[in-house]
């Protein structure tokens, strides 16, 4: 879409360095990226580094749109804090999809979300804002996903399966169908759960029980 907002990257991290990746697939234009400090993963790409801060004044949110490039890690809501902090400000965010990914047509996926390569989301799914469906992971029919919510790589999500805000749903995990997780949960990699999660639980192993944090 080249007639969009040029992109302003926030974060210099790896998960900032896919963002970019999938900024250059969908052609948009990028003006360079806002972190603490230059990073080594932006120096092969050369994107600008426009220092520690946005400064809207140089920047006006109506001007252009940002991608959140810092990644939904275990126990840390800084994703999330950045996103409200940002729209707070007046800023919006780009919704992104990689070109080799699925995505159903009656899909509806909120602001700012990045669906990553090889993922698929299917019919009536419904996907909320800021939340990242990484690598090669599937949701399935009518699975509803809230807001900052990261299901990572090679997931399955089954059909009918509703998850929370803010929930980490570990690499390589199945969820059966008709399961719900909730909120600000964490599933470990590897797992299949089996049974509902309540909220603020973290669960791991086949099938998944709880364990303390
Ligand atoms: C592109 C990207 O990189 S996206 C990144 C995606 N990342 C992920 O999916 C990671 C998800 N995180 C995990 O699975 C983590 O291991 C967590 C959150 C489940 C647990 O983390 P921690 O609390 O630090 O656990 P820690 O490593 O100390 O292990 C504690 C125990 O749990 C076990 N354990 C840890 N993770 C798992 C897991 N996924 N399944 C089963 N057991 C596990 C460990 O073997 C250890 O057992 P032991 O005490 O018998 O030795």
């Amino acid at each position: 879409m080249v007639d969009s907002k040029p992109i302003i990257l926030l974060g210099g991290g790896g998960h900032a360095l896919v963002c970019l990746d999938l900024l250059i697939r969908c052609k948009r234009q990028i003006i360079g990226y806002v972190a603490l400090t230059p990073t080594e993963q932006m120096e092969k790409p050369l994107i600008p580094f426009l220092g520690n801060e946005l400064i809207a004044d140089a920047y006006p949110p109506q001007d252009f749109e940002l991608v959140n490039g810092v990644g939904g890690a275990v126990g840390s809501s800084r994703r999330q804090h950045l996103f409200e902090e940002m729209k707070r400000q007046g800023y919006s965010f780009a919704t992104l999809i990689h070109d080799h990914a699925i995505v159903a047509d009656s899909a509806i996926l909120a602001e700012g979300v990045q669906v990553m390569a090889g993922a698929v989301i299917q019919a009536g799914a419904l996907i909320g804002a800021n939340s990242v469906i990484n690598t090669r992971a599937s949701v399935d029919h009518e699975s509803w996903i809230g807001a900052h919510t990261h299901v990572a790589p090679g997931t399955t999500l089954c059909g009918g399966v509703h998850v929370g805000n803010g929930v980490l749903i570990g690499a390589g995990s199945t969820v059966i169908q008709s399961i719900s997780i909730g909120e600000r949960s964490v599933v470990g990699a590897g797992s299949v759960v089996v049974r509902n999660v309540p909220a603020d639980t973290l669960v791991v192993g086949v099938p998944a029980k709880e364990r303390t944090r």
